[in-house]
């Protein structure tokens, strides 16, 4: 603790008298009666302090109420208890100080205000706004200006707004624009607006690099600016599985105070090039069939997931396959656990060490293990071939309103590696116990047709002769299988993430759009079709047969993983005004 940062004096809120103490981690007042007894004390940890401002001031119209030259207010960060959501919702607390003197008034403002800059060094200056004024239920722009903009106001943050006329439009724009002078990028939009943010840092980074990111063995250089994800979607589970709940303020004051979460990343390839990347869902079975289905029923908003997952359910599909998946090191964790990854979580800061310290240990997959497709399952993968409802990797838990604890509870945000999800066929009810656990603390794994493994690696790929038979099938159904053959091919051969990822501008026919048409005319016709289609965050690759690699860390966001429940709920503490 530097010294001159040690402030202490008699301060009086209302009429009531503080002995108010500022040490170098915290801002603490405690009631003294008249008597000069000690009574409750109220603790602010500096790094919680969103401002301080001279005079008494409201926010949310901000207004100065009054300017008495010897009176200041803090504004800080109160816990609330959520209700249904496992995490913490967070408020603007501000308590209104008056002082003995003009001379205190600025000492204490001037000492506050720096005690911030030292202990808060990741709190940004300048951001640059995506807001999808079409993600979830359309209300991004109003709940941005609302409720967000004010509160980066307040904290003295210059904020530049794009909102989005077209998909890949923030994309395009991290990867080419100038961002210089900016600390952080904040998505207003779910998690498919979320996913456009990360596909452009994660490309400029390694532009800026010049690091090849169609290679699965190279180590990918971490984005420098920050990620904030104002919630606005439909399922919004990036942003649930990192704070905690679903609420846009308590997001903005994450984003204002600087915190930080590292979060893990997969990149999906195809033959030599890059397909996508992916946080939350990397799914095959019944997560594509669901997102192949409720493209056609986005009229509905976020309702649609449950129609297609009710209607995706109810025709009892299995498909063919072949996993392959490297373990990770049994010996730090596993996905069965039962342990929780929370705020300050010790097996993703044991993982920052190793993940940065020795990357030598990264160099060693840098082997024929990523050589695409290879048949040589040398090594440590493990190969399994069977039938499955659904194949699923996550980087996190990847929980979310529909499933509070997620898809894989134990799973962490920051520790490279990827929890695999194997669902073998199995009979309907047994399916819908499965789907059914992950509303409640039930343990999904605990079923007899359920695998999970953490993993650092997984290949996918159809058992021979299955894709050739795939596609004559829906081609024989759509009576468009060569063409739609070619153009797969002629992608592949490409390799132009460019032209994978770019979604429909309109009359313009794209690869998403192509594959979903020819697995979806497969969903209409009696006979089920041989292959689903991958759901990578939301978005519907166009191959079949990928590898994904984890790679540890390769974002931040202003987060800091969900808090422990005993973190005390201060909501409703005396002399507060709660904003
Ligand atoms: C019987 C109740 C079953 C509830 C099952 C809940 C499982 C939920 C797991 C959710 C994992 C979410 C992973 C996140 C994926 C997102 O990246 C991604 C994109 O989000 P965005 O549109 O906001 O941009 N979202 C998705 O792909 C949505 C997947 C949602 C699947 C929901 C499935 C609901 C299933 C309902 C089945 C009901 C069966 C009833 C039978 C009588
Ligand atoms: N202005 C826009 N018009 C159409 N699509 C957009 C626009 N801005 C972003 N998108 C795309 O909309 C998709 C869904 O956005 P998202 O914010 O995740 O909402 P939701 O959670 O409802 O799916 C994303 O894939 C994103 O690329
Ligand atoms: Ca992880």
């Amino acid at each position: 603790m530097e010294p001159e940062l040690r402030l202490e004096s008699s301060l009086w809120v209302g009429n009531k008298r503080y002995r108010a103490v500022l040490t170098g981690w915290h801002f603490n007042w405690t009631e003294v009666d008249k008597k000069n007894r000690e009574k409750k004390t109220i603790s602010v940890p500096v790094a919680e302090v969103v401002g301080v401002e001279e005079g008494r001031i409201d926010v949310l119209p901000r207004k100065s109420v009054e300017d008495t030259d010897k009176d200041f207010t803090v504004f800080y960060v109160k816990r609330c208890s959520s209700g249904s959501s496992y995490g913490l919702l967070w408020r603007l607390g501000q308590t209104q100080f008056s002082c003995p003197s003009r001379v205190l008034r600025d000492q204490w403002t001037k000492h506050l205000r720096t005690a911030l800059k030292t202990h808060s060094p990741l709190r940004p200056h300048r951001l640059l706004v995506f807001i999808n004024p079409f993600g979830g239920k359309k209300k991004g722009r109003q709940t941005y200006h609302s409720l967000v903009a004010p509160l980066f106001e307040l904290a003295g943050i210059s904020s530049h707004v794009i909102v989005t006329e077209r998909a890949n439009q923030a994309r395009d724009h991290l990867l080419k624009k100038d961002l210089t002078g900016f600390d952080g990028v904040v998505c207003v939009g779910g998690d498919g607006m979320f996913s456009e943010i990360l596909h452009g840092l994660i490309g400029r980074t390694q532009q800026e690099a010049g690091l090849c990111e169609n290679d699965p063995a190279v180590t990918l250089q971490p984005c420098p600016l920050h990620i904030g994800i104002i919630p606005a979607g439909s399922t919004d589970c990036v942003c649930y599985a990192t704070v905690g709940v679903i609420d846009p303020v308590t997001s903005a004051l994450h984003i204002i105070i600087g915190d930080s979460q590292p979060l893990d990343v997969g990149s999906v390839h195809q033959a030599s090039a890059l397909v996508h990347y992916s946080v939350s869902l990397l799914g095959y079975g019944f997560y594509g069939d669901v997102l192949a289905e409720s493209e056609k029923h986005r009229w509905m908003g976020p309702l649609r997931y449950d129609y297609s997952g009710t209607k995706v359910y109810l025709s009892n599909r299995s498909y063919a396959g072949i996993v392959q998946y490297l373990p990770a090191d049994p010996v730090l964790s596993s996905p069965r656990d039962r342990t929780r990854c929370l705020s300050g979580c010790s097996v993703c800061s044991r993982s920052t060490e190793r993940l940065f310290h020795h990357s030598s240990d990264s160099a060693s997959l840098h082997s024929s293990h990523y050589s695409q497709f290879s048949n040589d399952s040398e090594g440590e993968w493990v190969t399994v071939e069977g039938r499955f409802k659904c194949v699923s990797l996550t980087c996190m838990s990847s929980s979310c309103p529909k499933s509070p604890l997620g898809l894989s509870p134990s799973a962490h945000l920051a520790d490279g590696t990827g929890d695999l999800i194997l669902v073998w066929d199995t009979h309907p009810l047994g399916f819908l116990k499965f789907l059914y656990r992950h509303t409640s603390t039930q343990d999904q794994f605990d079923l007899p047709f359920v695998e999970v493994h953490r993993v650092k690696a997984v290949r996918f790929s159809l058992p021979s002769g299955k894709e050739v038979e795939a596609y004559e099938e829906t081609g024989a159904m759509s009576g468009g299988i060569d063409e739609e053959r070619i153009y797969v091919e002629t992608v592949s051969r490409n390799g132009s993430q460019q032209q994978l990822t770019e979604r429909g501008t309109e009359g313009e026919v794209t690869n998403e759009q192509k594959t979903a048409d020819l697995f979806l005319c497969g969903l209409c016709c009696s006979k089920a079709p041989a292959v689903s289609v991958w759901n990578c965050d939301g978005e519907i690759l166009p191959f079949t047969e990928i590898l994904c690699r984890i790679h540890g860390q390769l974002v931040r966001l202003y987060a800091r993983g969900i808090e422990d429940g005993a973190v005390v709920d201060n909501c409703s503490e005396e002399n507060d005004l709660n904003v």
